[in-house]
């Protein structure tokens, strides 16, 4: 192990024991990321693979290609992932996966599992649900790969009623300082049919620092389970209000990530495709027509049996951005029989990565 190596091992190390939530809740702890020096993706990315040298390697997945004939910007492309990683507590306390064993979960080496996830695709924006490990892990690595990173938990997290938790979990929404300007930034908390609920949002207009060009992104999760569609359909309407005053009106061109923990033939699935914000769902692009959502993207073994469903979406205004290519999902081949999270895939959700690139303004 090079000097390089062994001085990024011992700040990786800091952050995985040695906080200081040994004397306080992790979750209260915010060391300023800033005060941390850089550090390389390719020495994290090793780091991080000699940590899971013991485990099989991770699933090679592809971007397919969807560029339409014509015009296209000459800026970089906005890579966004969206992804919900599964909280740790929920995972190892309440999810019950049973054919995933327990140390498949292990917290310090699936860490590396997610961070290996996020290294391997370097998104200009990431779109995180079920993060439970924002103030020891995620704040302080991502920020040292320069990303600028917002949390917003929920008000009552099902994780805080688990043994030995580590905080609520939450969405996270993180973007590259060198690529973009935070404009403005909203802290939701969702409602349904006006009365407050556990689920949140954070919304966020960014300017792009090469093209001068702005967006809002945003981050949820929606109300989980069976019997919940109406309530869910209520949350995702309360979204879509927020999203068109904070959009001006969908003036301001918009890309939506979430784990809507709903079907596409669901009433919130519906509201978002036919809402006035002209929103498509970017990974119906892979399919052969362009209209079909993917078969899964979440595919696990509960004691209830086997739940394979599609429930993540990275929605974006039509008129404005261009989806210029989008990662493939994992094939059932290589999920394999005992489905996920796996001890070569750290969540139950697949990420979903899109790169896209504004169109010509009128
Ligand atoms: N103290 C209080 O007053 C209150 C406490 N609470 C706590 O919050 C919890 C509910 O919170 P809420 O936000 O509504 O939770 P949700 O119903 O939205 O689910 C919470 C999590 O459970 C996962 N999940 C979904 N299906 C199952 C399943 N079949 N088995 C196990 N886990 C599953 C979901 O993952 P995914 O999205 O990946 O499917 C999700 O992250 C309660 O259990 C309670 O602990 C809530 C309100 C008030
Ligand atoms: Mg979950």
């Amino acid at each position: 192990m090079g000097n390089g190596t062994s001085r990024l091992y011992s700040a990786l190390t800091k952050t995985l024991d040695g906080s200081p939530a040994a004397q306080h809740p992790e979750y209260l702890v915010a060391p300023d990321p800033e005060q941390l020096e850089p550090i390389d993706p390719k020495e994290l990315l090793e780091e991080c693979r000699a940590v899971l040298h013991t485990r099989p390697p991770r699933f090679q997945r592809g971007f397919v290609d969807l560029r339409a004939d014509g015009p296209s910007s000459s800026h970089a492309p906005i890579r966004v992932m969206q992804w919900n990683i599964l909280a740790q507590a929920l995972g190892e306390g309440k999810d019950n996966f049973v054919q995933c064993p327990l140390e498949a979960l292990k917290w310090e080496e699936r860490k590396c599992l997610i961070l290996e996830e996020i290294l391997a695709y370097q998104p200009d924006i990431l779109c995180l649900q079920e993060v439970d490990h924002y103030f020891d892990t995620f704040r302080p690595l991502l920020g040292r790969l320069g990303y600028q990173g917002t949390f917003l938990p929920k008000p009552w997290s099902p994780c805080l009623d688990v043994e030995h938790n580590n905080g609520p979990d939450g969405c996270a929404l993180f973007f590259l300082q060198n690529r973009f300007k935070l404009v403005n930034s909203a802290n939701i908390r969702l409602t349904a049919m006006t009365l407050k609920t556990n689920q949140v949002a954070i919304a966020q207009t960014l300017e792009c620092k090469e093209s001068s060009r702005r967006f809002c992104i945003a981050v949820t999760h929606l109300k989980a389970r069976t019997g919940w569609e109406r309530f869910r359909s209520a949350q995702g309407c309360d979204l879509l209000q927020n999203l068109q005053n904070i959009t001006q009106g969908a003036k301001i061109p918009l890309i939506v990530c979430g784990d809507f923990n709903a079907e596409p033939t669901e009433e919130v699935y519906r509201h978002f495709a036919s809402s006035s914000l002209n929103l498509n769902s970017a990974y119906k692009l892979l399919s052969a027509d362009g209209q079909s959502e993917p078969p899964y993207t979440t595919w696990k073994i509960r004691t209830s049996g086997e739940s394979r469903h599609t429930l993540d979406y990275i929605w974006y205004s039509k008129r404005a951005l261009s989806v210029r290519s989008a990662l493939a999902l994992l094939t059932e081949e290589q999920i394999g029989p005992n489905r996920l999270p796996s001890f070569n895939y750290p969540s139950d959700h697949l990420s979903l990565v899109c790169d896209f690139s504004f169109n010509e303004e009128p």
